[in-house]
């Protein structure tokens, strides 16, 4: 057997993780480690557990039992959720609000975010009329300001067109190329083959399969994930 510390540099360890809600149990997590050293995509079918698992990650909710441990310090994480609302204020104040958590950020960084995202020409537009795909770039913009080690992202491209989607995929490339790790949910198997490097495989709460993606999608070993690829990539 493995020991799979040594196949990360950075990882997260679950050990009994319990996540309770209304009395059902909606993460049950014996042992399992998540790479924090490639972008790696969370998938499963709805309401297994995948946007519940990253906002355990980001520290947003406490485990109702176990225990989290992360194998480097210091952890910066930023989560991206979709959906996300905005204040009604402009463009520029919506995304210069993360300089109030990080007094090192300056307008010219926020400038050259603005630039980067594609929004420059939207700045003294209100926030809250950008549509779904600005929004989305807004949210990643200021994750580029952040600059955390670890990027959790949930369903990235949700509702996006083909141009939009390629543009935020080419974003979360850029995360990695500045040195943070990334780990996204999404229902896009063709995305996750054209990013990802490492599959968890979620399940009604429980992670099943974890690997590299190549032979998750050529070889997965367990009925669950079976059955899952044959519904999302066969349609039955
Ligand atoms: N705040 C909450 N209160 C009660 N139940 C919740 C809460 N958040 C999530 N759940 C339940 O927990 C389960 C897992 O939800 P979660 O959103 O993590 O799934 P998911 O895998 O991200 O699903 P999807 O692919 O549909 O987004 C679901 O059954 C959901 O109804």
């Amino acid at each position: 057997m493995v020991d799979q510390r040594s196949l990360f540099q950075r990882y997260i360890e679950l050990k009994d993780i319990i996540v309770r809600s209304n009395g059902r149990t909606i993460l049950n997590i014996p042992s399992a480690m998540i790479p924090a050293d490639r972008i790696t995509a969370c998938v499963g079918p709805n309401g297994a557990g995948k946007t519940t698992l990253l906002k355990l990650l980001e520290g947003l909710i406490k485990p109702d039992a176990g225990t989290l441990r992360y194998s480097y310090a210091p952890i910066r994480t930023a989560l991206v959720l979709h959906h996300t609302p905005m204040i009604k204020a402009s463009t520029r104040a919506n995304l210069s609000l993360i300089q109030d958590a990080d007094r090192t950020i300056s307008n010219e960084d926020v400038n050259q975010v603005l630039d980067r995202i594609g929004l420059a020409d939207f700045a003294s537009n209100p926030a809250h009329q950008l549509s779904a795909g600005e929004r989305q770039k807004l949210c990643l913009g200021r994750v580029f300001l952040q600059k955390p080690n670890l990027v959790l992202l949930d369903e990235p491209t949700a509702n996006l067109d083909p141009n939009t989607t390629e543009q935020v995929e080419g974003m979360i490339r850029q995360f990695k190329l500045q040195g943070s790790e990334v780990i996204f949910t999404s229902h896009q198997l063709a995305q996750v083959q054209r990013l990802a490097e490492y599959i968890l495989f979620i399940d009604q709460g429980e992670i099943k399969e974890t690997g590299p993606v190549g032979p998750f999608f050529s070889n997965p070993q367990t009925p669950a994930a079976k059955r899952f690829l044959r519904q999302e990539l066969e349609g039955f």
